[in-house]
């Protein structure tokens, strides 16, 4: 089965800022979180996808179809919800079914209809009176009412209470049971994603820094906890970043199985997704 989206070699080029050979692929059936610093290229990444912006190189499928030789097929598949609403505020929910019955040609008026009930979201009422969290399940209840393949998300959880977000990502636990869906969903809540997601693609100054299966990554990837001079006596090369502290040392260890067969006195705790990203973020300072 072809993967729902796969990302080749993309490059977006802006002059100060560049989306450099990103890859990644996201099977069906599965839920893929990209994560990444302030300005690490999530925005620009899925803008590509969704052809807001032009790539300057690489190649983008959708279930097999390329995203600009097959624009409009490709369109219909995806469903999207961004960091802010794209209504009117004046706009009510009935309304706003009714305007996108008419631009979605698969448009599933009882399926919007019976997220806006789950939701408990109040039909008659502008938008105006809502809020950020009922503004964002309005506009997840759009996205399902596409029936879409792909579920795409930009940020649209950030800004939630934890357990507006916890509903919300049960909501695409159950878009995937279905193995002919699958969610991209870029966050700085790492915690979120490290619960939902099968799939992490972490990007770095425009570049995957890496990509693969969570629980691999959180398998592989270890934090050292350590003396100043233990630390001194590591192999630099096997490690990511470090932190110096007035009571000790951490450091990020690329594979603590490896590492904890060179170094058995030495202590390898598990990692956070957390830490994978603050570390290699020191790790360009070291
Ligand atoms: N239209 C544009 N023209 C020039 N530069 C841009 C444009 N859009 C974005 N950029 C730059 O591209 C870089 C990446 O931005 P992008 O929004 O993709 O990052 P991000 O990872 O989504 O960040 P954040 O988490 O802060 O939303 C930034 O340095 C930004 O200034």
């Amino acid at each position: 089965m072809n993967d729902a989206l796969n990302v080749s070699h993309l490059t977006k080029d802006y002059g100060s800022f560049k989306l450099d050979d990103v890859s990644f692929s996201v099977p069906g059936g599965t839920i893929m979180g990209l994560i990444g610093e302030n300005g690490a290229g999530k925005s620009t990444t899925i803008k590509c996808i969704l052809n807001l912006v032009r790539r300057d190189g690489g190649e983008i499928t959708v279930f097999g179809r390329d995203n600009l030789t097959d624009e409009r097929a490709v369109k219909g598949e995806i469903g999207v919800v961004l960091d802010e609403s794209l209504f009117h505020d004046a706009l009510t929910p009935t309304q706003i079914g009714t305007m996108l019955s008419r631009v979605y040609p698969h448009w599933d008026r009882g399926c919007y209809g019976g997220y806006l009930k789950k939701f408990e979201l109040p039909e008659k009422k502008p938008l105006k009176t809502f809020s950020r969290g009922m503004k964002m399940k309005l506009a997840l209840a759009a996205a399902f009412g596409a029936k879409p393949r792909l579920l795409i998300l930009d940020e649209a959880t950030s800004g939630l209470d934890p357990v507006v977000r916890d509903e919300i990502l049960d909501e695409f636990l159950e878009f995937i049971q279905d193995e002919d869906h699958a969610v991209l969903i870029s966050s700085h809540i790492t915690s979120d994603l490290e619960k939902a997601a099968d799939y992490i693609t972490y990007l770095h100054k425009g570049k995957v820094a890496l990509t693969g299966a969570k629980d691999e990554l959180l398998d592989t990837y270890g934090k050292l906890v350590c003396s100043r001079s233990d630390l001194e006596e590591v192999d630099r090369s096997l490690l990511v970043g470090s932190r110096v502290g007035q009571f000790g040392c951490e450091a990020l260890v690329k594979d603590r199985h490896a590492f904890a067969r060179r170094y058995p006195s030495l202590t390898v705790d598990p990692v956070a997704l957390e830490d994978i990203m603050v570390f290699t973020g020191k790790g360009d300072h070291q």
